[in-house]
């Protein structure tokens, strides 16, 4: 049996199909832990759950040679070092849809939110001021929101906002569908001149970093206001606070930030904080119920199908092989470097220990290869370590 570790409150939603499938041993840790402490918990497992705050690294990585598997029971995958894992003939998995809406719907709440002034009246109001006033309170009606980033999170933020009557302009490195009325802008800086509502939705990681800077911001016009619900590394934070606090933006939603805890006990630090025109959250944007659920069950079967069959269709840093169930007595799972001559020394091995192949699945990624080889009989523990001993192995397996 399998032995997973599901690590930041995972819903429940994961455990039960894990447990359904009869595949795993399962251990479930309540917060996110730093390097030390997850090698630790993760000595002896053959694969990990965790959402976005535990990192694993390449160190991580090299000090778990038993763990096959990361299943990131979110979107982002920028928490993880990709390429080490393929490295290590780990593939990772995500969710990449199921908190999709909930993200858009955040956003559109956010919008309106913000063009209405609520956050500042709402602590007036908790004061006791009554601060009744139209004054620089709008209708996000044909107002012009602006998407950067124009993918799964981006492409439903625009259609919502539609909905609502917003206009809708992005900006995406990609050429993309405009879905509804959305239109492209030629650059980023146009966008962020033109938008009363600039909203992020770009990936976290290196390209991303600091991709609001000081200068972009000052773009912006004084009574935009901007939201950031991808990741926190993407915008320049003391900019940001410094324009806020000039008053050269009228407001700010942010779920996601340089810092953030790990954990309920530690606290939140944040140029930010008591800004009563900034909306800061918890990194919720995805935490919803139905967002949760589905996570849950989703990432679960990806890395249940792994686990049983080690196919691995979806996986975000490793060659994909789609599903198919074992029905021969053995299966051997292959990583390899994808270089000449591979297949054909390990094919060579299996006929040499007289062994019938009766099928063989093989995909490359890059420098990687992942081949899956059925045969009718038993393997001996003499063939797998031949297999393993190949110069190009990375890692073999036998399930
Ligand atoms: N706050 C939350 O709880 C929460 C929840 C879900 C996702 N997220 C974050 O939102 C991000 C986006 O999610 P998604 O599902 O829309 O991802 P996606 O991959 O579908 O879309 C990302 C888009 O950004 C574009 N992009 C990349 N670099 C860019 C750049 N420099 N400038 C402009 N566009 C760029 C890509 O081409 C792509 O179209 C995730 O990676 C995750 O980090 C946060
Ligand atoms: O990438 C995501 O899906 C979001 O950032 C949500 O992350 P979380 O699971 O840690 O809330």
């Amino acid at each position: 049996m399998a032995k997973i570790v599901l690590l930041e409150k995972i819903h429940a939603s994961a455990a039960q199909l894990l447990n359904n499938e009869g595949i795993a041993e399962i251990v479930q840790l309540p917060t996110a832990l730093q390097a030390n402490e997850l090698k630790k918990a993760l000595e002896g497992a053959d694969a990990v759950g965790i959402r976005s705050a535990t990192h694993i690294t390449a160190e991580v990585l090299q000090a778990l040679p038993q763990l096959r598997a990361i299943g990131c029971f979110c979107i982002g995958t920028n928490q993880v070092d990709l390429t080490a894992a393929a490295a290590h003939g780990v593939p990772v998995f995500n969710a990449p849809f199921s908190n999709t809406r909930s993200v858009a719907e955040l956003v559109i709440a956010e919008s309106i939110l913000l063009l209405r002034r609520i956050p500042e009246k709402n602590v007036r109001t908790h004061r006791g001021q009554w601060d009744k006033t139209a004054q620089g309170a709008y209708e996000v009606r044909n107002k012009l929101l602006g998407i950067i980033g124009y993918g799964n999170i981006g492409a439903q933020v625009g259609i919502l906002a539609e909905s609502v009557g917003m206009r809708v302009c992005y900006y995406d490195v990609e050429s993309k569908l405009p879905l509804g009325n959305a239109k492209p802008m030629a650059t980023m800086e146009a966008l962020l001149a033109e938008a009363d509502i600039v909203t992020l939705h770009v990936p976290g990681g290196s390209a991303t970093e600091r991709l609001i800077t000081g200068e972009r911001l000052a773009l912006m016009k004084p009574s935009a206001v901007l939201l950031n619900a991808s990741r926190g590394g993407v915008v320049d934070i003391d900019a940001l606070n410094a324009a806020l606090r000039e008053g050269r933006l009228a407001g700010a939603a942010l779920d996601v930030f340089p810092k953030e805890p790990r954990n309920d006990k530690e606290e939140f630090i944040s140029p930010l904080r008591g800004l009563d025109n900034v909306i800061l959250t918890p990194h919720i944007g995805g935490s919803t119920e139905e967002a949760q659920e589905n996570i849950g069950r989703e990432v679960a079967d990806k890395l249940a199908r792994f686990l049983k069959a080690g196919t691995t269709r979806w996986a975000v840093n490793f060659p994909e092989i789609p599903h198919l169930e074992k029905q021969t007595k053995s299966r051997v799972l292959n990583v390899h470097r994808n270089e000449p001559g591979v297949i054909a020394r390990m094919n060579a091995d299996f006929a040499q220990a007289g062994l019938n192949i009766v099928a063989q699945h093989l995909q490359t990624r890059g420098p990687i290869g992942y081949v899956i080889t059925d045969v009718d009989d038993g393997i001996s523990t003499a063939l797998l370590q031949k297999l393993r001993s190949e110069p190009a192995t990375i890692r073999c397996e036998l399930i």
